[in-house]
């Protein structure tokens, strides 16, 4: 795993203005294959859910159970401690009383004090036709308000279509539309519930949906890291 992160004063700029950050190339291709290839690793997964089953749209996904993979529990905590300042900025921002510590491990006692104790890190894998509507990752009261997600494939290559797309919902205006095609190894963070946008008479909330456009060919598989544990 390359060295977390690079310049993460921009990425934390970049979050606070957009609501979401691309991250550079974190994995190398033998990291993102090892991952992509634990889909079919029997004995690492508390559920199976296919989507469709659901009308979550087309395609499968698991949730880890703990512990989890080395490098997935790795990021889930390296990632976290670089969002944690972002987030307790965003909660100031937006009135809200909570604070997150800068250690997951800390973050998760209070979450499972609170019942939420199932883990919620995730792979997901697609096929062409399948698709993923667009969502919010709720599992409880208590929320992190970034996810990560990271691009396991290489689009054009490994598959087409696939785009991720995000969804933000404007107070009284019409929805603005984002859409990415990172690269296998990019890391995408992104707002799970609602970000802060300054407004004339300070911030208000800007809720964001997420999901995956149609795959057209191939397979892409995607690794979801969610830091609040789920209900
Ligand atoms: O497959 C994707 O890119 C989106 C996955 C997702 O919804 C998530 O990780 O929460
Ligand atoms: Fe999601």
């Amino acid at each position: 795993m390359e060295q977390l992160m690079l310049d993460w004063t921009t990425c934390q700029n970049t979050l606070s203005e957009t609501g979401f950050a691309v991250l550079p190339s974190l994995l190398s291709p033998d990291e993102c294959r090892e991952l992509a290839s634990l889909f079919d690793a029997p004995d690492l997964y508390r559920k199976h859910i296919v989507m469709q089953k659901h009308g979550y749209g087309s395609g499968e996904y698991k949730y880890f159970n703990y512990p989890l993979p080395p490098l997935v529990d790795t990021l889930r905590h390296e990632l976290f401690a670089q969002l944690a300042p972002v987030a307790n900025d965003w909660n100031e921002k937006l009135g809200i009383d909570l604070r997150y510590p800068n250690n997951l491990d800390t973050w998760l006692i209070t979450c499972h004090k609170a019942g939420q104790n199932r883990p919620t890190p995730l792979i997901l894998k697609y096929s062409a036709g399948d698709w993923n509507a667009l969502h919010q990752d709720m599992y409880g009261e208590l929320y992190f308000p970034f996810q990560a997600v990271l691009f396991l494939n290489q689009p054009g290559q490994d598959y087409a279509g696939g785009e991720f797309v995000m969804l933000e919902q404007r107070p009284r205006m019409q929805s603005k539309a984002t859409v990415l095609q990172p690269e296998q190894g990019q890391v995408v963070i992104f707002t799970t519930k609602y970000r802060p946008a300054k407004g004339s008479q300070g911030y208000y909330r800007v809720s964001m949906r997420h999901g995956v456009s149609e795959v057209r060919r191939g397979t892409r598989v995607n690794l979801g890291l969610i830091f609040h544990d789920g209900a």
